[in-house]
């Protein structure tokens, strides 16, 4: 994740009414499979333009079951409800482990925040990796990850589509690509806590794909910078894009810089699906869209790169990894 708090409105600034702000486009993907070419058109246009508007949507029919949403909220809370020993195992500081489970701000950015980070793509080289308590992690956890890996390669032939490259663009690299979940848990909001679970950032993938058990997620809107809070829309998933996908489209879609608050009412799941290349993998601006009037704007970066990035900047707040990339 880059840190982003130099380009963001302060922390103290409250979220807007939304009336003021423009409204979370909510996409309907099961319009993305019909044969009737002018709906998918249509879809696409949508899609496209929320990506370069906003940098974020949310979408419903996605084909992942309610039960397996339900599930993979289930199985994290439970592991979060393990006695600590159980989760401590999984703590390091060696942003490369497999599997990561964190409480605290060393990353600078987790305010009130418990985390675990695994990889999930391709499950068989990292499911032996994951917690095998509570039992049922492996299972239920895996089922929502294959689902929402899914839904991100159609999303993201969407978007290739959408920027003209064509859905099949390097379509073995996205097929190959890696997946990190980063699982999380907030407690709930006590009226003398700080209200911030984890501060403004954005996620390095191309896209980044979130389940979350009640309100708390955070967004800047552009048009009035201020921070805007993303409607719990039943059934529903939250999408924003990431660094390498401003990276990708030369510019032309910027990432989204979020943050989550403690929700008032209870305490907090989150499972946000980060979606990249593998992780020795470089992303590039595509040379389809480099021209004359638009060189090449950031300089290539694997998602090892980034995580090289954040190990010698693991003091320093200022640790932007996009901002590092820029030519
Ligand atoms: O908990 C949330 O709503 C956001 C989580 C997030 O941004 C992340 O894990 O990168
Ligand atoms: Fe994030």
């Amino acid at each position: 994740m880059s840190d982003l708090s130099r380009t963001v409105p302060q922390e103290q600034l409250v979220s807007q009414d939304l009336l003021h702000l423009s409204p979370t486009p909510v996409i309907n993907l099961g319009h993305l499979s019909l044969d009737d070419s002018v709906t998918r058109s249509g879809v696409i246009n949508q899609i496209a333009r929320a990506c370069h508007d906003l940098g974020y949507f949310q979408v419903t029919n996605h084909g992942i079951s309610q039960s397996v949403m339900d599930c993979a909220v289930e199985a994290a809370s439970d592991f979060f409800q393990l006695p600590s020993e159980a989760k401590e195992q999984f703590a390091s500081q060696d942003l490369r482990k497999p599997v990561r489970y964190d409480t605290s701000s060393k990353d600078s950015i987790s305010m009130s925040r418990a985390f675990l980070k695994h990889y999930a793509h391709p499950p068989r080289d990292w499911i032996q990796y994951w917690p095998d308590k509570p039992p049922i992690y492996r299972e239920y956890m895996g089922k929502y990850a294959v689902e929402v890996r899914r839904v991100a390669l159609h999303l993201m032939q969407a978007i290739l589509e959408g920027l003209g490259l064509g859905k099949e663009y390097m379509n073995e690299k996205f097929q190959q690509g890696s997946q990190l979940l980063s699982v999380n848990c907030y407690p709930k909001a006590s009226q003398d806590a700080m209200t911030i679970g984890l501060a403004p950032h954005s996620d390095y993938g191309f896209l980044t794909i979130l389940l979350t058990s009640c309100q708390g997620l955070e967004v800047v809107d552009r048009s009035s910078n201020n921070w805007k809070t993303v409607q719990q829309l039943p059934h529903a998933l939250h999408v924003h894009v990431g660094d390498h996908m401003e990276v990708l489209s030369n510019g032309q879609i910027k990432t989204v810089v979020h943050r989550a608050v403690l929700n008032p009412e209870e305490a907090r799941i989150s499972i946000a699906s980060i979606h990249g290349f593998e992780l020795h993998e470089k992303v590039a601006c595509a040379k389809e869209l480099v021209d004359e009037q638009n060189p090449p704007k950031y300089k290539e970066s694997s998602f090892t790169d980034f995580l090289d990035h954040l190990t010698a900047n693991m003091d320093n707040k200022n640790r932007n990894f996009l901002e590092s990339l820029r030519m």
